[in-house]
C-alpha cells in the first residue's frame, strides 16, 4: 500500500522494508590491502575487481575522503583541492594536522567515513590502501570473521623500475612503514612474474568460493 509521500519520511510499505535491508547490509568479505608504493596496490585490486566483476566487489580507497571531509567541515571547494593548481598548497599543512587530529580522536575515522558510499554496498570490499595499524583493527573488530589482510611484496628493485624514488619524510614515515612488523593473512608477490601473481589471485578466488560469494570454479 502507497502511504502519502512526505519528504523525510518512508512512503511505501515495500519501500520501507528494502531500506531496512539496505541498510542492514553488510559485507561477505573484506579483503585489506596494503604494501609500500609502487608495489602494486592498484594494479592488484583493479585486476581483482575486473576478474570477479563490479556487481560483486567494491574497491574502496581510505585515502579518499580526506580532502572531501576537510572541505566539508571548512566549507572550501573541493575540486580545487584535488586539482594542480597552487589553492590546495595554501591548506596543505592544516590539512595534513586536521587529519592527525581527527584520527586522535577517532582512529576509525576514515575507515568509517570510506566504508559510508555506494561502493560500500557491494558484498566485497576491497580496501586498497590500508597503511596504519588502526585501519587494520577497524575492519578486523568491525568484521572480525570476514575481514582477510593482504600483503603486496615487492622488490626494492621492482619498486624502482616503477617509478619509485625513495622520498624522505615519505617513505620512513609512519603511513609507509606503519604495518612493517605486522603479520598478515596472506602474502602476494608481485615482482612481475605473471604466474605467480595468479596464482595469488586463485588463492582470493577460492576464498571468496568458500565463503560462498563466487559459486563453484569459474
Ligand atoms: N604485476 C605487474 N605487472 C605489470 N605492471 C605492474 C604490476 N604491478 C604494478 N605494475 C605497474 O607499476 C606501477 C605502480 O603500480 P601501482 O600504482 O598499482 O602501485 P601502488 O602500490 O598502488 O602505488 P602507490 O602506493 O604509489 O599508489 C603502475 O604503473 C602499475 O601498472
Amino acid at each position: 500500500m502507497l502511504l502519502k509521500r512526505n519528504p523525510g519520511r518512508i512512503f511505501a510499505e515495500n519501500v520501507t522494508y528494502k531500506l531496512k535491508e539496505v541498510m542492514a547490509t553488510r559485507p561477505k568479505a573484506v579483503l585489506v590491502f596494503s604494501g609500500k608504493r609502487k608495489s602494486g596496490k592498484d594494479f592488484i585490486t583493479e585486476r581483482l575487481m575486473e576478474r570477479f566483476g563490479a556487481e560483486i566487489c567494491g574497491i574502496i580507497r581510505l585515502s579518499g575522503p580526506l580532502k572531501q571531509q576537510y572541505a566539508l567541515e571548512k566549507s572550501l571547494d573541493f575540486a580545487r583541492l584535488l586539482d594542480s593548481t597552487s589553492y590546495k598548497e595554501q591548506f596543505r599543512a592544516d590539512m595534513i594536522r586536521w587529519g592527525e587530529d581527527k584520527r586522535n580522536q577517532d582512529p576509525g575515522f576514515f575507515c568509517q567515513v570510506a566504508t559510508s558510499g555506494d561502493e560500500a554496498k557491494k558484498s566485497v570490499w576491497i580496501i586498497s590502501d590500508a597503511r596504519r595499524k588502526t585501519d587494520i583493527e577497524y575492519f578486523k573488530s568491525n568484521f572480525p570473521d570476514i575481514t582477510k589482510t593482504i600483503r603486496v611484496v615487492t622488490s626494492d628493485s621492482t619498486r624502482q623500475s616503477r617509478g619509485f624514488v625513495f622520498t624522505p619524510g615519505v617513505d620512513d614515515a609512519e603511513s609507509e612503514c606503519g604495518l612493517d612488523n605486522v603479520d598478515f593473512d596472506m602474502e602476494i608477490i608481485n615482482n612481475g612474474d605473471d604466474a605467480v601473481l595468479e596464482k595469488s589471485l586463485q588463492d582470493i578466488e577460492h576464498l571468496l568460493v568458500s565463503v560462498k560469494i563466487l559459486q563453484g570454479e569459474r
